[in-house]
C-alpha cells in the first residue's frame, strides 16, 4: 500500500530517515522492476549514481567548455538558423539536445552525436518503463518467464548499444596499455569512471553498458522534459525576453560564458525554476519503500512492505508557499533573492520540503548542478540566437499526464527564427 504524508514535520522525519528504513532505491528497484529490467540486484550497489557527482558535478567547470560546444552545434544542427519564422518540433529538439550533450559527459564526443547511439537511449527510456509497468502487474512467480518472453525489448536494445560501447572500451584500454593510466587526453567521463572504479565483477562492456544506459535513464527525460517546457514558457511569456536578454548580454560582456558567469543569471535561474516548480516533478516525491516499522514524529507508524510518498505537486501549488500559485511568474524567485538578500536559497538546486523537485535529504537528485548549468547555457543560447513564438499565439501546447507524471506535449512546433531584435 502506499501513503501519502504531509506537512513538513512528516516531509523532515523522511528526510532524517536511515536507508535501513526508508529506502529510495527499494521503491526504484519496485516501480522499475530492476532485477528483470536491468541486471539483478542492480541497486545494491549502485555507484553509477555515485559517479555522478564524482565524475561529473565535482568537476563542471572544467567540463563546462565542452557542455557550451555541444550545446551551440547540437541546436545549429538540430535548428538552424533561417531568416523566416519555421517550425520545429519542441519535444523531439529538446530530447536530442539533451540526449547528445549529457552523453559528451557520459561517453565522449566520438559517440555523443552518434544518432543510433542517441536513438537507442531513448528506446531504451521507453522500452523500461513499458517493461516495468507489465512485470509490476505479473505475479512473482511467472516473472522470470515473462522476463524471457520479453526479450525483444531490454536486451535487444542492449546489445545495440553494447556494439558502440565496446569499440570505445577497447580504444581506451589500448591506450593505456601503449601509454600509462595516466595517457594524454584520457576522458574524465562516466565511461572512464564505469571502467576504472567499477568492483572487478562488473568491469565487462555488458555491466558498464547497462549502468551507463540505467544512469542515462535518470538523467536525460527529466532533463528534456525540463528544456522543453522551458522553451514553451519563453514562447508564451515573451514579455521576460528582454530582461532575460539583458542579463545575459551584461554577464556575458563581463566574463564570457563559464560555469561561474551563467551562476551569475539569477533571473535566468528564475524563470526555469519556475517553469520546473510548475510543470515537472510529479503528483508524488521522494519515493521510499518502508524496509522496517517506521514511526514518524506525530505517532503515526507505516509498517514494513508499504510504500511512502510526499505530494510534490500540490506543495509546489500551495498558495500558502507561492502566491497565485498557479501562475507562471518568471521572476518569482529573483525577487525573493533581491528581498531577503539570499543568493543561495532560491536557486534551481536548493532543496527544501516546500521544492522537492529534486527530492531532499541524501538522496536529493546529484543530477541537479549539472542540469542547472545545461538548462541556463541553452536557455542562454537560444535567447542569444534565436527568437521563438508558439505556433498559434496565445496558445501554449497543453501537458500530457502519464498517471501521476506530467510531460511537455510531445507533438506540437515550436516556431524559430535567426534572432532579428
Ligand atoms: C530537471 C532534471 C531532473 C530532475 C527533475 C531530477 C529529479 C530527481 C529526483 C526527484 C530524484 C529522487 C530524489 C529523492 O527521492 O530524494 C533524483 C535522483 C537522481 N537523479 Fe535526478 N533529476 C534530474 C536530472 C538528473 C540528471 C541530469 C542526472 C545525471 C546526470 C540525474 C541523476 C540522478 C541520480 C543518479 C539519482 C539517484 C540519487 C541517489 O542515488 O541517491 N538526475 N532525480
Amino acid at each position: 500500500m502506499t501513503f501519502v504524508i504531509s506537512g513538513q514535520d512528516l516531509i523532515e522525519d523522511v528526510r532524517k530517515a536511515g536507508d535501513d528504513q526508508l529506502s529510495l532505491y527499494g521503491s526504484i528497484k519496485e516501480g522499475m522492476q530492476t532485477d528483470h529490467t536491468m541486471e539483478p540486484h542492480i541497486l545494491e550497489n549502485p555507484y553509477h549514481f555515485r559517479y555522478v557527482h564524482l565524475s561529473l558535478t565535482r568537476d563542471l567547470g572544467g567540463r563546462f567548455p565542452e557542455i557550451q560546444e555541444e550545446v551551440t552545434t547540437a541546436f545549429s544542427e538540430l535548428v538552424p538558423l533561417t531568416d523566416d519564422w519555421t517550425s520545429f518540433p519542441a519535444w523531439l529538439t529538446g530530447k536530442f539536445v539533451v540526449l547528445r550533450v549529457v552523453n559528451r559527459l557520459f561517453v565522449g564526443p566520438s559517440l555523443c552525436n552518434n544518432s543510433d547511439y542517441n536513438e537507442i537511449n531513448d528506446t531504451y527510456s521507453d522500452d523500461l518503463v513499458k517493461t516495468a509497468l507489465v512485470m509490476g502487474f505479473t505475479p512473482d512467480l511467472l516473472k522470470p518467464i515473462v522476463s524471457k518472453l520479453l526479450d525483444s525489448y531490454i536486451p535487444k536494445t542492449l546489445r545495440r548499444a553494447m556494439e558502440h560501447i565496446s569499440p570505445l572500451v577497447e580504444e581506451r584500454l589500448k591506450q593505456e596499455q601503449l601509454l600509462g593510466e595516466d595517457w594524454p587526453g584520457k576522458p574524465n567521463d562516466l565511461l572512464t569512471w564505469l571502467m576504472e572504479k567499477a568492483p572487478e565483477s562488473n568491469k565487462s562492456v555488458k555491466a558498464i553498458t547497462i549502468r551507463l544506459l540505467a544512469t542515462m535513464f535518470a538523467a536525460y527525460r527529466p532533463a528534456s522534459m525540463a528544456l522543453t517546457q522551458a522553451l514553451f514558457d519563453i514562447a508564451t511569456f515573451p514579455s521576460y525576453i528582454p530582461e532575460l536578454r539583458d542579463e545575459i548580454e551584461a554577464v556575458v560582456k563581463e566574463e564570457g560564458i563559464t560555469k561561474d558567469s551563467i551562476s551569475k543569471m539569477y533571473k535566468l535561474d528564475s524563470f526555469i525554476k519556475e517553469s520546473l516548480r510548475l510543470r515537472a516533478g510529479g503528483k508524488s516525491s521522494m519515493p521510499r519503500k518502508v524496509l522496517k516499522d517506521f514511526t514518524f514524529s506525530n505517532g503515526t507508524t507505516v509498517f514494513a512492505g508499504n510504500t511512502i510518498i510526499a505530494p510534490g505537486y500540490a506543495i509546489h501549488h500551495d498558495a500558502r508557499y507561492y502566491p497565485n500559485p498557479n501562475e507562471f511568474d518568471g521572476f518569482r524567485f529573483a525577487r525573493l533573492r533581491e528581498e531577503q538578500d539570499d543568493p543561495v536559497r532560491y536557486q534551481i538546486v536548493s532543496v527544501g520540503p516546500t521544492y522537492m523537485m529534486f527530492g531532499n535529504g541524501r538522496h536529493a537528485c546529484p543530477g541537479r548542478f549539472l542540469v542547472s548549468s545545461l538548462l541556463k547555457t541553452m536557455l542562454a543560447h537560444v535567447l542569444m540566437t534565436y527568437d521563438v513564438k508558439l505556433e498559434h499565439e496565445g496558445v501554449r501546447p497543453a501537458d500530457k499526464w502519464y498517471t501521476f507524471t506530467p510531460a511537455p506535449n510531445q507533438t506540437a512546433g515550436l516556431m524559430f527564427r535567426k534572432r532579428a531584435t
